[in-house]
């Protein structure tokens, strides 16, 4: 089964709803889990330049995940909206004491002049994301924030990138997308039942 542009709205429609509609007590127990993960599996480790974001309609939440990179003092960055109409954002470092404020998604953001990353100098991106598959094709929000922010890393393979993580709920692992010719392709995924290598990072 692949998808065609029609199927990837429908796809995105029934995963939100799907996603708004777990219980607090779900919610709760993945986000934990998969901090668990994350951290068992030492990607938040000690010093690590990690970029997350804070959970916008019922992506999953990252607070857990967020605590353990604080006690591990991880460098932590958020994505921070430059252009809205342009669909630019930048990853501008996280610091706990300074207020977030909402961009004009409703998203909580850091302040824009926050100091901001270069994509190679972060060890690992977390990414949000409606639907994904094995081979790690990623759905997103459909504005191509990620996409065009990350475009760079196709090309140049000699070079070092970050480890792209997607964040998911396990029902969001599906069969098979296709590929668009801007999407920038997945390692892994992680979810509260497991962390899944994709084909990429397979042998
Ligand atoms: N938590 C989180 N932060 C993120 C993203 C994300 O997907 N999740 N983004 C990843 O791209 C960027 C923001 N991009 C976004 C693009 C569209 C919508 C969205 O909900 N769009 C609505 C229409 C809202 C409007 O136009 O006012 C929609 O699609 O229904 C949200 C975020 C950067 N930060
Ligand atoms: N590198 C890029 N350069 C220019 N346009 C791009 C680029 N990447 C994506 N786009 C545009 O962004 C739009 C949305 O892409 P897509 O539906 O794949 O977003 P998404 O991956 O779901 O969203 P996001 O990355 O924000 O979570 C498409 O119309 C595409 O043309």
């Amino acid at each position: 089964m692949t998808t065609s542009i029609p199927e990837r709205e429908r796809l995105r429609r029934e995963m939100r709803r799907r996603r708004s509609d777990l219980s607090q007590r779900e919610r709760m127990a993945a986000a934990h889990a998969i901090a668990q993960s994350l951290y068992r599996l030492r990607v938040l480790r000690r010093g690590a330049h990690v970029a997350a974001y804070i959970a916008h309609r019922g992506e999953v939440d990252l607070g857990p995940t967020l605590a353990r990179a604080r006690s591990q003092r991880c460098n932590v960055y958020l994505p921070s909206v430059t252009r809205a109409d342009a669909g630019l954002m930048r990853f501008v470092r996280f610091d706990d004491r300074r207020a977030l404020r909402r961009n004009r998604f409703g998203i909580l953001e850091p302040h824009r002049d926050a100091m901001s990353t270069p994509v190679r100098r972060l060890d690992v991106i977390l990414l949000p994301l409606v639907a994904v598959d094995a081979r790690g094709w990623r759905l997103g929000s459909g504005a191509g924030f990620y996409d065009r922010s990350l475009a760079h890393l196709r090309y140049g393979r000699r070079w070092r990138r970050p480890r792209l993580i997607g964040v998911a709920y396990e029902f969001q692992r599906v069969a098979q997308l296709e590929p668009q010719p801007w999407d920038v392709p997945l390692d892994a995924v992680v979810t509260e039942r497991g962390f899944y290598p994709t084909a990429r990072l397979r042998p």
